[in-house]
């Protein structure tokens, strides 16, 4: 088996690429990073450091790198069978085009062996966006072939791993807690079912993409933005906070009692997730930086991401949502001179007030409740 991994990255490094690596998979990343592909490509390994109550080290084997703006790409997907993906959501529109072309020349080449798709990224239904972008830039010829032979596969990525600091100044080590959960859509593959271990096949994905996206993410951007505003520089200082963890605890809670609603979730297995996820967060051999966390505020306040779609899932089942309100508050008052998407945020801020600002980000209404709720939470934390 041959893999194609864009993003080598945090997450591409310390779980993606990991697991296919391990599995025995011959795995090439394709990056922009030049020092990461010119390490990758000199040593052919690299180390990935798994910290939690016994810290071990394992090496990841036989792995190479490609830029991933070459034509080694197109190349590359006419032959791999898995393409996997861990560059950031806004990035994937870049990616598509060097994917189409692939395929075009996989399909030109007369290679019909099934081909599978899986991006892994903090997004509802990522894949399946990736798609649509893939289809857009490829001619209409090939989008038969397409259907028939290649896979989107859609996915929940599970795993903390912060920017590495790394003592040696190695641009390939990379840190990662010991828990990890990748479950992928096994109803949307092409050919046989992989086996590799560590990555989980259901036919009910959107129940475990949304426990994921809004528990964990849910509870760290706010974890991240409170602790922001309480002076906090790291993830665990912040949640250890008993004012931050009472929040985020109950914004957790408010988002869970949809997800209970809507997927039947037991109600006591969803309590012991999220005081796992708490636990998970006081991680004391994690170095997690708040800004890491609440980084790009623009996606992370908008409809479909982990703030607003748990909100608008209280107000269908009408359901409580005092702390979701202040997270999306304190989201709000979030700032970094490193993060173009805060200082965007600012500006409608200042040029709007809060009310218009928040009604153009989430897409909520401006004349609504819940938006003069987090304008009142809003005004207070200011
Ligand atoms: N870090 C984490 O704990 C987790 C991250 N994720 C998701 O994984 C994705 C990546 O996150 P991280 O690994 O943290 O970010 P990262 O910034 O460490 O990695 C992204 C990588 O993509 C590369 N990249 C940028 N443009 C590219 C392009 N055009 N082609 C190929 N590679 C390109 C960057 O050079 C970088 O190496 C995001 O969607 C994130 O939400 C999901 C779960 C956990
Ligand atoms: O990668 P994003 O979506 O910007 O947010 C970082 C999130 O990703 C994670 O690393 C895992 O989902 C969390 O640790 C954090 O909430």
């Amino acid at each position: 088996m041959k893999a194609l991994h864009f993003g080598a990255g945090n997450i591409g490094r310390g779980f993606i690429g990991k697991l296919l690596a391990d599995a025995g998979i011959e795995l090439t990343f394709a990056d922009v990073n030049q020092a990461v592909l010119d390490a990758l490509n000199a040593r052919k390994e690299y180390p990935v450091h798994v910290v939690g109550e016994q810290a071990l080290v394992e090496i990841v084997k036989g792995v190479d790198a490609i830029n991933s703006t070459s034509e080694e790409v197109i190349s590359k997907i006419a032959q791999v069978d898995i393409v996997t993906t861990a560059v950031g959501p806004q990035i994937l529109e870049r990616i598509a085009p060097g994917i189409a072309k692939g395929l075009a020349k996989r399909s030109d080449s007369g290679n019909s062996r099934p081909l599978n798709i899986i991006a892994c990224e903090n997004m509802v239904r990522g894949t399946s966006q990736l798609k649509v972008q893939v289809l857009n830039a490829l001619p209409a010829q090939y989008h038969d072939w397409v259907e028939a032979h290649v896979g989107f596969v859609d996915s929940a990525v599970d795993r903390i791993v912060p920017p590495s600091e790394s003592a040696s100044n190695d641009p390939l080590e990379v840190t990662v807690e010991t828990f990890s959960e990748w479950i992928v859509d096994k109803t949307q593959f092409k050919g046989q079912l992989p086996q590799i271990p560590g990555m989980e096949l259901t036919d009910n994905l959107m129940a475990f993409v949304e426990r994921k996206l809004f528990t964990l993410n849910t509870g760290h951007a706010i974890t991240a933005y409170l602790g922001q505003l309480n002076g906090h520089k790291t993830i665990r200082d912040a949640i250890l906070d008993g004012k931050v963890r009472a929040i985020v605890k109950g914004a957790m809670e408010e988002s869970g009692a949809v997800l209970i609603k809507r997927y039947g979730f037991d109600p006591a297995k969803h309590a012991a997730y999220i005081n796992k996820i708490l636990g998970r967060f006081e991680n004391p051999y994690l170095k997690d930086d708040v800004e890491r966390v609440g980084r790009q505020p623009l996606r992370k306040l908008s409809a479909g991401d982990r703030l607003i779609k748990p909100t608008l899932g209280t107000l269908e089942y009408h359901l409580p949502h005092p702390n979701l309100v202040t997270g999306i508050a304190a989201a709000m008052h979030y700032h970094s001179d490193q993060d173009p998407q805060a200082q965007e945020l600012a500006a409608l801020l200042a040029e709007k007030g809060p009310q218009d600002a928040l009604a153009q980000v989430s897409g909520l209404d401006s004349k609504s409740e819940v938006v003069a709720d987090v304008v009142k939470a809003y005004n207070a934390i200011k």
